[in-house]
Order: C-alpha cells, then sequence, then structure tokens
C-alpha cells in the first residue's frame, strides 16, 4: 500500500492503484456526486470569460483564486474528512483544503496548467485523489515539451510534490470515447 514512485525528472511524481478506505469507491462517488453543491463556474482568461467545462467545488479553511476567479470555501463534510484522513495517512502529509472537479462525461476537461499560486508555497504537494471513470493525466514539461501520460484509475491517487509544479504542466483533455463521470480531489496545503 506504498506509493510507487514514477519516474520523472524535474519533479516528483507517485502513485497508490487503490487508496485504503472502509467504503467501497461505488459508493463514495455516489455520495460525493450527490452531497457536493457544484457550480458552474465562468473563468477570465486573457480577458474574455468561459464557462469551464467541467463541475466544482473548494472546500477547505482558506479562499483560493486562480483564473481570475475566486473560491470561498465551504466546510469539510464527514466523508471529506474521512477522505482527508486516508491520502494523510497514505501521504504521510496534513491539507487543509481539498477542489473537488467533476467530469459528467468525455466533453468534459480541464485546460493544461501549473498549480503554482503563491498560497501553495515553493513546491506544493497535492495528492488527487480519482472515483469514477479512467481519465488520462497528461504531465507536458514546460523546457523540452515532453509528454508523460497516466492513466487514472478509480480509487487511485496521485502524488504530485517536489518541483513538479514549476516544471510541468498537467491537464485532462477531453475524449471521444463513450465515458462515464469522473470525480477527482486534489488536497491542498493553503497558506
Ligand atoms: O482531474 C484531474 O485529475 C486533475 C485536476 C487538477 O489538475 C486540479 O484540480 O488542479
Ligand atoms: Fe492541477
Amino acid at each position: 500500500m506504498d506509493l510507487l514512485p514514477i519516474p520523472i525528472e524535474d519533479g516528483e511524481l507517485s502513485m497508490l492503484a487503490q487508496l485504503p478506505m472502509p467504503i467501497g469507491n461505488a459508493d463514495i462517488l455516489a455520495r460525493l456526486l450527490a452531497e457536493t453543491p457544484w457550480r458552474a463556474d465562468t473563468v477570465v482568461v486573457y480577458g474574455k470569460r468561459y464557462l469551464q467545462p467541467r463541475l466544482t467545488a473548494w472546500y477547505g479553511e482558506a479562499s483560493y483564486t486562480y483564473s481570475g476567479l475566486t473560491l470561498h470555501p465551504l466546510p469539510l463534510t464527514p466523508l471529506l474528512e474521512q477522505l482527508r484522513a486516508a491520502v494523510e495517512q497514505a501521504t504521510g502529509r496534513r491539507y487543509n483544503s481539498v477542489l473537488l472537479n467533476y467530469y459528467r462525461d468525455g466533453a468534459d476537461s480541464m485546460g493544461m496548467h501549473s498549480d503554482d499560486e503563491p498560497e501553495l508555497g515553493p513546491q506544493p504537494v497535492i495528492a488527487s485523489l480519482s472515483y469514477g471513470a479512467t481519465r488520462t493525466f497528461i504531465l507536458r514539461h514546460k523546457g523540452t515539451r515532453r509528454t508523460v501520460k497516466v492513466d487514472l484509475t478509480d480509487g487511485s491517487l496521485l502524488l504530485m510534490a517536489g518541483s513538479l509544479q514549476a516544471n510541468w504542466q498537467h491537464g485532462i483533455n477531453k475524449t471521444a470515447k463513450l465515458v462515464g463521470p469522473r470525480l477527482n480531489l486534489t488536497f491542498r496545503y493553503v497558506s
């Protein structure tokens, strides 16, 4: 049940195939989908407003600003507290916030970005937990443009650390394949 390192230059990446939890993956997915007050947010990119191609929710203690959007946090629910404890146990790190992303189908996506906001610190530690449909996580090196792909399967935990955010971007492309709903939770420490 140890995190397995994924060899990558200029950053740290590791993965656990299944986060240990006393509740099954399908139940966790169903509860999170039902309990979360999902938002369809607009973001401002180069002065233009766009509807995000996914639904989101932000939980934790601190508000968070990205792409011209300030997210005011909701208090963690008992299930999110349970997931946070399991993720802290598996990774040996602490988190005070979690961003939920709901990809309704293959048309939902996340553009290439780095999670490098100053409030995440110089070497952000981000633990990314996935439930539901498998989607491909793409990393692209900012210098060489080399890409690395990681399939994020149901119940998996991916840990990004060290200089990964400084040197790589990551995202989730749309897919023409028929895929069901996917939920991703990124646990962060915001100060
Ligand atoms: O859905 C994913 O796996 C990626 C989420 C992500 O990159 C983020 O929330 O910053
Ligand atoms: Fe990210």
